[in-house]
């Protein structure tokens, strides 16, 4: 039987977002189409495009594929067009796992919007049944790649994976979990580079900054307590950076504190600690060059976003393998880290990452589910200096003695 075979697809495309170090392993899209039409139900092909070099892609067939004879008929037709197969395949027998995934996975999916959730449970149970019925499990008389999760991973089994971009699959893939848990996130406090619309460097808190660092554990503690079990102790573990303004706004909450090297600003290179006016008179070719593409762009002796997202690969797999509701992870980070963070559970495009509003002085909440992921804004109403950029623009309001108070929108808590 396979269970959350869609969500395992899914999160894999995201992932694979965030690499981009992919073998090729199909060059020409047209041709993949073809494949989805071996199968006659409402099977759907999803292709993620990988622009490391131009032609490297990848195309996710999410499918049940329940016979070894369909399997087969995929595989040769992949091989025949050049493509190389992997199959993954979720296997099941915990009762637990099976209603929990029920409730929590199939009733938000898209095949159950608008139906009532009795008919829609009892109409997977059907569905779950029919497969037991009919579906033949993976095995190695198929000569495959494949991988084969069993009850979430508890046990993995694996058969022919080679190469770089099939380890990374199970290497992901070993680490997902289906607990519902919340992420915490914020920027830093206002720094005093903040405040002189310079970018990089190492600077202290400004005061504004020292006062966020002072509201933020009660807001914290008030926001945590929304889904934490009453007389429950409050159990976070805060993640830094190694630069000082992460570890000066987490100077006074009361939980234990991680340093990632990670977690550090991305490097601007030469520009650091310049101005967006003073790089633009200095370098105008590589202002230019970063305006134009900007998740792509790498600064001289410094990074790109695109660098920056792999330097994250690590922190995102930790946050993914967290699967404990009870326990909170608060990340204070930085503008272009916490957009990468940002961008991958929210599925946002490398074009539009780098322009992701992350305002100052704001916690931001994520529920990650297995359709989406939910999204909550608290702004704490310490007024600070807008760093945004827009795209050609002018720098936010950094380079004006005025502070923006509560952004639009959103709810302020004193
Ligand atoms: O990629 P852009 O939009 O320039 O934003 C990144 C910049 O944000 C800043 C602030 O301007 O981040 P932060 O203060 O959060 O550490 C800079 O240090 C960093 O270079």
């Amino acid at each position: 039987m396979t269970s959350s075979m869609v969500q395992w697809f899914e999160k894999e495309e995201k992932s694979l977002g965030l690499q981009r170090k992919q073998s090729v392993i199909g060059e020409d899209l047209e041709r993949v189409p073809s494949v989805s039409a071996t199968d006659g139900q409402k099977n759907s092909l999803r292709q993620e495009e990988f622009r490391a070099g131009g032609l490297n892609l990848i195309a996710v067939y999410d499918a049940t594929n329940s016979t070894k004879e369909r399997r087969e008929s995929i595989a040769q037709k992949c091989k025949e067009n050049n493509i190389q197969t992997m199959f993954i395949e979720s296997l099941c027998d915990d009762e637990h796992i099976i209603m929990q995934n029920i409730k929590e996975v199939k009733m938000t999916s898209p095949d159950y919007v608008d139906k009532d959730p009795y008919q829609s449970c009892q109409d997977f149970i059907k569905r779950i049944d029919h497969y037991k019925r009919i579906y033949e499990t993976v095995d190695l008389s198929e000569n495959l790649s494949y991988v084969k999760l069993i009850n979430v991973g508890a046990q993995v089994q694996m058969n022919n994976i080679r190469g770089y971009l099939q380890s990374r699959i199970v290497y992901f893939l070993m680490n997902l979990n289906i607990n519902p848990s919340h992420i915490y996130f914020s920027r830093h406090g206002e720094s005093q580079f903040n405040v002189l619309g310079r970018i990089g460097g190492d600077a202290h808190l400004s005061p504004q900054g020292v006062l966020y660092s002072q509201k933020l554990p009660f807001k914290l503690k008030e926001l945590i307590q929304e889904h934490t079990p009453p007389n429950m102790e409050q159990n976070v573990t805060v993640w830094i950076s190694t630069l000082k303004r992460t570890a000066e706004t987490a100077a006074n909450l009361p939980f234990p504190k991680m340093m990632w090297k990670q977690l550090d600003e991305i490097n601007a290179g030469v520009c650091d600690g310049l101005t967006y006016e003073e790089i633009e008179e200095r370098f105008p070719e590589e202002f230019n060059d970063r305006d134009g593409d900007k998740y792509s762009y790498r600064y001289k002796s410094g990074e790109s976003y695109a660098d920056l997202v792999e330097r994250l690969e690590p922190v995102i797999m930790e946050l993914e393998r967290h699967n404990d509701p009870q326990h909170v992870i608060f990340i204070i980070g930085h503008q272009a880290v916490l957009r990468c963070i940002y961008a991958y559970f929210l599925n946002y495009s490398h074009a539009e990452l780098p322009y992701l509003k992350i305002p100052l002085h704001t916690v931001i909440r994520l529920t990650p589910k297995a359709y989406g992921c939910v999204e909550e804004r608290f702004k704490i109403n310490v007024p600070a200096v807008n760093t945004y950029r827009a795209k050609g623009g002018k720098h936010g309001e950094a380079m004006s003695p005025q502070r923006s108070t509560i952004a639009e929108g959103l709810p302020a808590s004193h």
